[in-house]
This record gives structure tokens, sequence and C-alpha cells, in this order.
């Protein structure tokens, strides 16, 4: 190829690959001895991380060389400072804004010894994040680049408007698109529909097996990815320790991956959003179906052996640790 100056140009400046749009929080991990009994002084080992599903996603993507920026809102607290120089340091374009208002959302993880969760969610400054937040970074809404939106920032009313925003900003500009449900309770307590109207135009729904059947009241995965075909060109869906599906219309029976062998779940917290960050790269490359599912899969079995999200940066034993 001759060395043109535009060939120059685009060699010497990387263009962002991927945007995410999403939430972004610390997570606070407690493993114990679940359940707790009343009045009991129960010894618990209690750390903190970085969390948020759509910065999951994008410090992912980031430590896996993708260019990725990361649209979302944060407080303009320690922990939103520690969050802001944590995504940088993995390499996110990190494109935050500061909310004066609220603190930085935070996710309180109970996880029993044997990796079972439960999550208290308290979104902060991602219930703010506002139209004119996206407007803002519509530098990097470009042909060629691809939106991946946290499906917490539809579910959530306080970031709907700006998510939807972003789906129309991508849509305009012709960008392929990826959605996750983002979690079955919110989903369903929202209802299908509105979700549906909303993601319409994305090229992919990435879902787990409760997001499907609230989507769709199918509780066997390859039906409900069959269903929801209806919407969407292509369908994933994570089944767990199943590994996970892809299905496109017109096939007759989806496309199944195994899940990677892991000999001791540490924490299943961000699993998901790995899977989905080790899926992406892959597809985006015209990879087939398999080969991509099969490297989601491998990163969510990475997630699932440390705790937290995703791997933590020497940043988070900084002193001004959270
Ligand atoms: N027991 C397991 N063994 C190996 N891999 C697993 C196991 N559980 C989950 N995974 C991997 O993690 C991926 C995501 O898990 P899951 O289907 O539970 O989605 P999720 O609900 O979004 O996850 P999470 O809530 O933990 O982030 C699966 O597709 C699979 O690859
Ligand atoms: O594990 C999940 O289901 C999550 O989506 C966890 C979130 O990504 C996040 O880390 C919680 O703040």
């Amino acid at each position: 190829m001759p060395l043109t100056r535009a060939v120059l140009i685009e060699v010497m400046t990387p263009m962002t690959r991927v945007v995410v749009v999403g939430d972004l929080m610390t997570d606070t991990v407690a493993r114990a001895a679940f359940p707790l009994a009343k009045g009991s002084d129960t010894p618990a080992a209690v750390s903190s991380h970085g969390g948020g599903s759509g910065a999951n996603v994008a410090s992912w993507l980031a430590l896996n060389d993708v260019d990725v920026a990361f649209v979302g809102r944060r407080g303009s607290d320690i922990a939103g400072r520690n969050r802001d120089m944590e995504l940088m340091g993995y390499g996110v374009d990190a494109r935050l804004v500061m909310d004066s208002e609220r603190p930085t959302g935070t996710c309180v993880v109970l996880v029993t010894h044997k990796g079972d969760r439960t999550m208290l969610s308290d979104p902060g400054a991602n219930a703010a994040l506002l139209v004119e937040d996206v407007e803002r970074c519509k530098d990097l809404f470009n042909q060629g680049v691809h939106l991946h939106l946290s499906g917490y920032s539809l579910i959530n009313e306080g970031s709907r408007k700006a998510a939807i925003h972003a789906l129309e900003l991508a849509r305009k500009a012709q960008m392929s698109i990826s959605v996750d449900g983002g979690s079955s309770s919110p989903l369903k307590r929202m209802g299908a529909e509105p979700f549906l109207e909303w993601t319409q135009g994305a090229r992919l729904l990435v879902l787990n097996t409760g997001e499907a059947e609230v989507l769709t009241g199918r509780e066997q995965p390859d039906q409900a990815a069959k269903v929801l075909t209806a919407w969407y060109p292509q369908v994933v869906i994570k089944t767990g320790a199943d590994g996970a599906l892809w299905y496109t219309n017109g096939r007759p029976e989806p496309v199944t991956v195994a899940a990677e062998p892991v000999e001791k779940i540490v924490d299943g917290t961000g699993a998901g959003d790995a899977f989905v960050a080790g899926f992406l790269p892959p597809w985006l490359d015209g990879k087939p179906p398999a080969e991509a599912l099969a490297a989601g899969c491998r990163l969510a079995a990475q997630a699932l052996q440390h705790l937290g999200a995703r791997p933590s940066l020497d940043v988070l034993d900084n002193p001004i640790k959270n």
C-alpha cells in the first residue's frame, strides 16, 4: 500500500474502536459465611474494587489491548477519583463527568465461601447521567466504531434519556451496537416492551438466562434466543456453568460453547461483563461465533478466579484508598 498522508494519519492516530456507555461503581465485597445469625459478630474478608457493568466491560477490553472509551458519571469524592485513575491505568479513554451532588455509585457484594453472591446497589452519580454528558462525547461516535451500551443505564430512569441518546447517535453514525440486559429484577420491574423498543437497531443483544426469561417468558435459553431474533439480528445468552450460546435467525439451532472449567470460583462478580469483553473483539473482527463465545468464556473464567469484577491495579493500593 502506498504510504499516503491519509494512511500515515490513520497509522499514527489509532481511532477508538469501542465506546462503552454505562455505569461505574465501587464494589465493596464482603466474603463471609452467610447467612448471618442475628446479633452475630462474623469474621469477613472485606475489600474494595472497581465495578459497574459498563466500566467492567471497558476495563477488560482495554486490558486486552482494545482502543476503548468509557462514558459515565462519577461523584466528586475519593472513590470517584480512584475509579477515574483506575480506568486510565487500564488504558481506557475515561470520559467521566463529575457530579458535585451525588456520590460515586456503590455496590455492596456479599459473597459466600462457595462464591454465591447477593448485590446491594446504590447507583449514586450513575443515576444522573445526562443527555448533555453523552452529547459532550459526540466526537467518539463515528462510523466504524462500535457502541456497547450497558443495560443498567437504560433500566435506571435517571440515566435512561442519556442511554437512548447514545443509541440514537450510534444509529445516526451507522455504528454497530451491542446492548446487555442489565439485571433481571429491575428489567422485570420495568417490563420487556420498552427495553425491546428502545434498543431497536442493535446488532447484538447479550443476556444472562434470567434476563432472557424476563424478555421472552421462555425459560429455555435456546428458545428465548429464537424468540429474540425477531428483534435483534444476533443474540448471545450466557448460560452460567454451561457456557454460552449464540443465535441468528434462519439457523436451525444455536451455536453453543461449554464454559471453561474453573477449579475454584472465588467470586462471580462481573463474570458476565468479562464474558462480553472477551466476546466482542473476535466478534467485531468477523470471527466465527464459536470462537467469540469461547473467548468470552475464557475471560469469564479469569474473572471468576479473583475477588472483584476486574483485576486490581496498583493505584488501589495508594494511601487514598477508599
Ligand atoms: N460455574 C462456572 N464455571 C465456569 N464458568 C462459568 C461458571 N459460571 C459462569 N461462568 C462463565 O461466566 C459467564 C457469565 O456467567 P452468567 O451466565 O452467570 O452471566 P451473568 O449473570 O451475567 O454473570 P455475573 O452476574 O456473574 O456477572 C458464563 O457464560 C460462563 O462463561
Ligand atoms: O456481576 C454482575 O452481575 C454485575 O453486573 C456486577 C456489576 O458489573 C458491578 O461490578 C457491580 O457494581
